[in-house]
């Protein structure tokens, strides 16, 4: 993917007064995010020198003439494209036929000429991840969208009279941006729950939605594309058998469309059924073009993790489809020593080795010379992957999957087996020692789903971790509430009147949070571009989901009676028989594993620290946590302390909430270094 960047001054502001200092800034911008782009740079600036466009490019189709800036004919219109549009030779014979004449042989350009012929409705068109800005000189507007699922960043805000907007916060620092703590946001987790980040007035421009600018000052986000999901009493008009072969045949389109590359393209290998789905289908589809075709996969390995390590499995898959395999062995010292630039890139706080991880691993790819990776981000979201979503699913009733013959629990036995899993639902590794207040009003808001609250135990901070001045302004931290007002209102209803089943609200609510939030960013697109590497995540493809979330939850969550009398859930069922033929035997009944890269343990008596331990010690001190300004220096050092005497470590071997509080800590201390942030005062 590039990197892109854009400027509008309003009438309201001064314009650079040269052009050469107009493309200075530009150039500066771009410099920030030459990792998105390495490959070549260009530049437009309009004659008012009001609007200035720049691209980093990381070339990937038409390798010869796709620079950008791109523009028409009549130099009315001009543009900045990342990423990839699908589909883009079949759409562009169309436009031909219809006398659109392209310059280039880029993907990228159908933006100019589908944004000719349908304005705004341009993106009904679009099939892929991509974000761009656009500029209509002769309308005087800027125009910028974002893909359906959020794979492309995006991130504006208004500064001094003009819109600043680019693929990475980084970049609007030599606009003479400030970064500034948006403490508000950071207490209320509006970073994971919604589309602020921590830095005050920055905003992402939110999965689907486009953003117009006009000289006066005027600013509209629109969403143009939203999840829709079937009722639960819509009766199904296929059999099973026949939903098996049209998702097969969905998910065979959207790896064949993205195999399509001019630049070597590989494959991120786990141990986990998606990846392996992807490899699987990417090696069939290119072995029935040339059967000598082989495939590159790639996983991270973690030899000390025991049987945790995915790496022994990846290898069984790729040698099972005839693979390529590359794997890179890590350990913690590894994860410790680029915990800071993955911090760095992704912009956010990270509370897990997961980042890190892939911020390894992309490196590793571009070492080896790709350029680009299928990837399996998506599947768990649509297909019912989580392990907390069962008790969602068992919420309701399923009129749907019962028309379908489906055997199912009654309505006593789904009651009773809901009782029994919430009671002994086991704590997710938690931030927190009481991360929502007011669980109940959350809850009610998306019509009594527990995801949400999930989220917000695992993956925000509580009260305790605040000072008091800061939450006198910042209030109580309550993340589930606040990914439930992130909810549309029209959302919310459906949720509520049970329009939605509500696996299908919890279906929603993880695309909005933390999909969207954490796995495609600090976890996904930006750890890949830091080492500009390509990622193409097939199962977000969104004429694959729309099939998928018209479906009946139960063949996504399925119940199986085992034993004649006991229940339990088969996640991803259907996923798992539709990608069978393609993995190993081993994968097709194998459990989710969640992906963990554990810390070393401390061995008995060893008075020495762990890795991760020395970081914290060395860079968690009452000085950098004082600088940021909200934190309690006092819960922080008991915290620390304890880590430092007795690590505990989860059972599965991943980061323990200590752990994962600190990373939370040191988070705030990176992001204030890099980007200057001075420290926030009552
Ligand atoms: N250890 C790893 N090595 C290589 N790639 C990985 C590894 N872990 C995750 N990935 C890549 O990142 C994607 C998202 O990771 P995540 O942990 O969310 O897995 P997942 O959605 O459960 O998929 P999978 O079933 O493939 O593990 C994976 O589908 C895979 O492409
Ligand atoms: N890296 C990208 O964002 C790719 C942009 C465009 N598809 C190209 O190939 O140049």
């Amino acid at each position: 993917m590039c990197g892109i960047t854009a400027v509008y001054h309003s009438d309201s502001s001064e314009p650079p007064s040269t052009l050469d200092n107009a493309m200075a800034l530009l150039v500066a911008s771009l410099a920030n995010i030459q990792h998105r782009g390495p490959d070549s740079e260009g530049t437009w600036v309009s004659p008012d020198l009001r609007v200035g466009l720049g691209h980093a490019r990381l070339s990937i189709i038409d390798l010869e003439t796709g620079q950008q800036p791109l523009s028409d004919a009549d130099d009315m219109i001009h543009c900045v494209v990342a990423g990839e549009i699908y589909d883009h030779e079949r759409i562009r014979e169309e436009l031909e036929a219809q006398g659109s004449v392209f310059k280039t042989k880029s993907d990228s350009e159908l933006v100019v000429h589908l944004y000719k012929r349908d304005g705004f409705d341009l993106l009904t068109s679009l099939r892929g991840e991509f974000a761009f800005v656009l500029f209509d000189s002769r309308r005087r507007h800027l125009f910028a969208a974002r893909d359906r699922f959020g794979i492309k960043p995006l991130y504006y805000t208004i500064s001094d009279g003009r819109l600043l907007i680019a693929s990475e916060i980084k970049a609007l620092l030599p606009f003479n941006w400030r970064a500034e703590w948006d403490l508000d946001s950071i207490i209320q987790s509006g970073d994971f729950s919604d589309d602020r980040t921590v830095f005050k007035g920055v905003n992402k421009l939110m999965a689907g939605h486009s953003l117009l600018y006009r000289s006066s000052g005027y600013i509209k986000i629109q969403s143009y594309w939203d999840l829709n999901y079937t009722a639960p009493d819509t009766p199904s008009t296929s059999t099973v058998d026949e939903m098996i072969m049209t998702i097969r045949s969905l998910l065979f389109k959207a790896v064949e469309l993205r195999l399509r590359s001019d630049v070597p393209l590989g494959v991120y290998l786990s141990g986990g059924i998606d990846s392996s789905a992807i490899a699987g289908i990417a090696m069939h589809l290119l072995k029935e073009k040339n059967p000598n075709a082989r495939l590159a996969t790639f996983t991270l390995a973690f030899p000390d993790a025991g049987d945790n390590d995915e790496g022994p499995i990846a290898g069984r898959t790729a040698a099972f489809i005839g693979a390529n395999e590359h794997m890179v062995k890590v350990t913690e010292v590894d994860l410790v020593d680029v915990l800071e630039e993955t911090i760095w890139h992704a912009e956010q706080p990270i509370f897990s080795f997961h980042g890190p991880g892939k911020y390894i691993l992309s490196k590793f790819v571009q070492d080896k010379g790709y350029k680009v990776v299928l990837s399996g981000e998506g599947a768990d979201e649509f297909f019912g992957g989580y392990a907390w979503f069962p008790m969602d699913y068992l919420r309701r009733p399923d009129p749907a999957g019962l028309a379908l013959g489906l055997e199912l629990p009654s309505d006593a036995e789904r009651n009773a087996i809901l009782d029994r899993i919430q009671l002994a639902a086991v704590p997710l590794m938690s931030l927190s020692k009481n991360s929502y207040s007011d669980a109940q009003l959350a809850r009610k808001m998306l019509g009594g789903i527990s995801t949400h609250r999930a989220y917000a135990s695992a993956a925000t901070a509580g009260a305790e971790l605040y000072s008091a001045a800061a939450l006198l302004v910042g209030g109580e931290p309550d993340a589930a509430l606040t990914m439930a007002q992130g909810v549309p209102p029209q959302i919310r209803e459906k949720a509520i009147s049970g329009e939605w089943h509500p696996l299908n609200v919890a279906s929603y609510v993880s695309a909005k949070t933390l999909l969207h939030n954490c796995i495609l960013n600090s976890i996904g697109e930006r750890t890949e571009m830091a080492h500009s590497i390509e990622g193409r995540p097939p199962f977000l493809d969104h004429h694959l989901v729309e099939y998928i979330n018209a479906l009946p939850p139960s063949l996504k969550v399925k119940p199986i009676k085992q034993d004649n009398q006991t229940w339990s859930f088969s996640d991803k069922w259907i996923l798992r028989q539709v990608v069978q033929p393609y993995v190993t035997e081993e994968l097709y009944s194998r459990r989710k594993l969640s992906y963990n890269a554990p810390p070393s343990r401390r061995e008995e008596g060893d008075s020495g620290l762990v890795p991760l331990q020395e970081k914290f010690k060395d860079r968690i001190t009452q000085e950098n946590v004082e600088k940021i300004g909200f934190f309690d220096w006092s819960f922080v050092q008991e915290t620390l302390e304890s880590y430092l005497d007795h690590p505990v470590f989860a059972p599965d071997g991943s980061l323990d909430r200590h752990s994962q509080f600190l990373l939370y800590v040191l988070s705030f201390i990176v992001l204030q270094e890099r980007f200057n942030v001075p420290a926030w005062r009552p």
